[in-house]
């Protein structure tokens, strides 16, 4: 692999920006003397424990001291961002900004478009990348190496995969969150100590959950199993599944990468006009 000494973050303040820059000098895969990170404002709090990280408030200069460019800004940020990265390997953690947008806009024919999501502030990201052919075998190797600082990744042959794994993936750690309210929610009415239900509630979503993280689980036989006891599972599941919760849930999906895909046909169309 190619030893990257200089690494620029676009954003470098945002959720995800200081998420993977943190992960990759955890990891040691980069001196934090060549790590360049970039803010409107031009410097931040973010990395006051680690003063030898350089900030600016010029993306050009960061590109200028990088050989590897990791843009995480908002999508609807993105098109205020005008740098010229030829040369350099561009990475966008952007959700629905396309392949085509992103070689238009550096000047860079070796781009990567990858989607980690929010667990890379914990190390447990899952990341899909989809990269463009001038994308070399360094590059690659480079590649997967950082985002598995932040938890775990592959690569994908295309592109319409990320888009949908936008939704899943990336978007997903939202979804749990949503099942955990919803739970929360119902234990209160229920007259549970707030304590009592919170813990209940993390116990299941946050612990129980590695249950399938055991090796050979299947989500489909863990719910078989508790079927099988004809009892309060058994009831649970059936009232939830006649209430539409499969279907809910892929209706979810569907309306996620959905957005994914539009959002990246209206910075296309931009680029047309
Ligand atoms: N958060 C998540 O769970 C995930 C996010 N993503 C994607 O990652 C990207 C970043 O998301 P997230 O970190 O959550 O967003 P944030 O809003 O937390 O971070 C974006 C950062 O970009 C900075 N910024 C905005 N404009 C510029 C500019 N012109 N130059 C330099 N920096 C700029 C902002 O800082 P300031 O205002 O100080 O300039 C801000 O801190 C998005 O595109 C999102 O789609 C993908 C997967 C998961
Ligand atoms: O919600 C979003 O648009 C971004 C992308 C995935 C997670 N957050």
């Amino acid at each position: 692999m190619t030893p990257f000494r200089t690494i620029g973050i676009i954003g470098g303040n945002g959720w995800l920006g200081r998420a993977i820059g943190h992960a990759l000098l955890d990891a040691g895969l980069i001196e934090p003397s060549g790590l360049t990170l970039s803010c409107r404002a031009g410097t931040s709090a973010t990395f006051a424990d680690r003063p030898q990280v350089a900030w600016t408030a010029d993306n050009q200069e960061l590109v200028r001291r990088s050989q590897v460019v990791i843009v995480s800004v908002r999508p609807e940020q993105f098109p205020a961002i005008s740098i010229d990265a030829r040369d350099r390997l561009v990475i966008s953690v952007m959700a629905g900004v396309s392949m085509e947008t992103l070689l238009a806009r550096t000047g860079s024919d070796r781009v990567v478009r990858a989607l980690p999501n929010a667990a890379a502030e914990i190390g447990r990201s899952y990341t899909p990348w989809f990269c463009s052919d001038a994308v070399s075998f360094d590059d690659k190797a480079l590649v997967q190496a950082l985002f598995e600082s932040c938890g775990a990744a592959d690569e994908v042959g295309m592109q319409a995969a990320i888009d949908y794994l936008t939704a899943l993936s990336g978007s997903g750690p939202a979804f749990p969150a949503l099942l955990a309210e919803a739970m929360l929610g119902h234990a209160r009415a229920h007259g549970l100590p707030e304590t009592i239900a919170r813990r209940a509630v993390a116990g299941v979503v946050c612990d129980a959950s590695q249950l399938l993280a055991k090796p050979g689980a299947s989500p489909g036989e863990t719910v078989r199993t508790f079927m099988e006891y004809r009892g309060t599972t058994d009831a649970g599941l059936r009232a939830m599944q006649d209430a539409g919760f499969t279907k809910a849930v892929h209706a979810g999906l569907s309306a996620a990468a959905a957005k994914a895909v539009s959002m990246a046909e209206a910075q296309a169309g931009k680029d047309r006009k």
